[in-house]
């Protein structure tokens, strides 16, 4: 970490202020007339065609908004989804645009590429303090393989970059991290926010630390479960994710989310866990169903006793008893993933329900909460308590890879540039 020194005596220890490590917007100036390519993070939930959350363009709107009234020709870069074979039209960043201008309240250009001839001609007719959208950057292969080809080409179209993605910030990919190696290089204000929220939050957490993990993506967050374990108290457990720690103890989950193959897996994180001292809470009851729709028939059962031709759709109401204990004894409490199905009634009811009291705990002055995961924020926004928790970053992958204490591999470069 880099120190400045702000006057005063080394008797006075407040002389001593944390500057950023990395340099941010305040570090340019004059900027009218430059093209800044931005890169953030527009991989946003969209159902039939419409954007269902636009937290993650509510937090890039102010370095947009800040770079383009200073003059500077704003060019956005970004990923949205996985595609696998070049352009795909379901894929295309212009679904995301009208969202993106009405975000803004201001006109967004767009061009069908992010490279070549379509970029350039867009750029250049630009005027300042406009807005250009370019097409998905994963369109190109280059992208994610962080070919120098493709980055010199995204470079072509601009004088500086500013990074404000972190939630993509850990992936090495030629917009996320190839660019700070072409151009002068810059943390967005979402960037040093996250940043420094997390540092704050997470540095040196007030302990105990209780983490809770759900959501649906097993196989992608039980090997960060490895590593969290090493670092918290307790470990709550709850979404579709529980349902292998379940099964991996003998226990019948019927037709539940669950990745068998895992169970070993399972074994030795809760192996993991006992060693470290760390306590793991599983579901005691669950919520079950036969169908995965809104308003299904339910009924709640206890864990051990889930009918072989249902799922579990949501941690049963004894479980977020246990859960919210653990949340009360917490000083800090640290969130990725939703309890259960919370997008569809009623299985919302144990992740609203323990979002509330970690709200409750978090104005009373009691906890320090912070929570990460695209889903996650879509749930705490669905429980009307996103602005209550302590710090919400929109980061999935990102989040619980600084929860690692992994180098992200985007904000290395960054430093690096400093
Ligand atoms: N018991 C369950 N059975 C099936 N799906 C579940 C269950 N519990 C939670 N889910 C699903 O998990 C998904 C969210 O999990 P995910 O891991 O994607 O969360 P996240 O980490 O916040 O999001 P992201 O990875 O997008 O940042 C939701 O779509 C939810 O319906
Ligand atoms: O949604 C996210 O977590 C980020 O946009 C990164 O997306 P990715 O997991 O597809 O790289």
């Amino acid at each position: 970490m880099i120190l400045a020194m702000v006057g005063a005596t080394p008797a006075n220890q407040d002389w001593i202020l944390p500057m950023p490590a990395f340099k941010t917007l305040d570090d340019l100036s004059d900027i009218s007339g430059k093209r800044v390519l931005v890169r953030v993070d527009l991989n946003v939930p969209v159902k039939d065609g419409k954007v269902t959350d636009t937290t993650r363009i509510e937090r890039v709107a102010p370095t947009i908004l800040e770079l383009s009234d200073k003059g500077a020709k704003v060019i956005l870069l970004a990923h949205f989804g996985r595609p696998k074979d070049g352009p795909s039209p379901d894929l295309s960043l212009s679904l995301i645009a009208p969202s993106v201008e009405e975000v803004l309240d201001h006109a967004v250009l767009t061009a069908s590429d992010c490279i070549g001839d379509a970029a350039a001609s867009a750029v250049a007719a630009m005027n300042d303090g406009d807005i250009l959208l370019l097409e998905n950057t994963r369109f190109h292969k280059g992208e994610e393989k962080n070919e120098p080809d493709f980055t010199k080409a995204l470079a072509a179209n601009g004088d500086i970059y500013v990074n404000d993605a972190f939630s993509a910030a850990h992936r090495a990919h030629a917009s996320t991290e190839g660019l700070a190696h072409h151009l002068p290089a810059y943390a967005g204000r979402t960037m040093q926010a996250e940043l420094e929220a997390l540092e704050k939050g997470l540095g040196a957490p007030a302990r105990p630390v209780v983490a809770i993990v759900g959501g649906a993506k097993v196989s992608t967050k039980i090997d960060l479960l490895m590593n969290l374990v090493k670092k918290v108290d307790a470990l709550v457990i709850g979404g579709g994710m529980a349902n292998t720690f379940i099964a991996a103890r003998g226990t019948n989950v019927g037709k539940s989310l669950c990745e068998h193959d895992l169970a070993e897996t399972a074994k030795q994180i809760m192996i993991e866990a006992a060693t470290s001292g760390c306590a793991i809470i599983l579901p005691e009851d669950g919520v079950v169903a036969r169908e995965f729709k809104a308003g299904a028939a339910n009924e709640t059962v206890d864990i051990d006793a889930i009918p072989a031709d249902a799922m579990v759709l949501d941690v049963g109401p004894k479980s977020v008893e246990a859960i919210n204990a653990w949340i009360e004894r917490a000083a800090t409490l640290v969130w990725n993933g939703p309890l259960g199905a919370f997008e569809i009634e009623p299985f919302d009811t144990a992740t609203v329900a323990a979002a509330k009291y970690a709200a409750e705990r978090t104005a009373a002055g009691k906890l320090t909460s912070v929570a990460g995961g695209g889903d996650t924020v879509s749930a705490l926004n669905h429980a009307g308590v996103a602005d209550d928790f302590t710090y919400v970053s929109t980061a999935g992958g990102a989040f619980l890879e600084w929860m690692e204490g992994k180098e992200l591999p985007g904000v290395a470069v960054l430093n690096a540039a400093r």
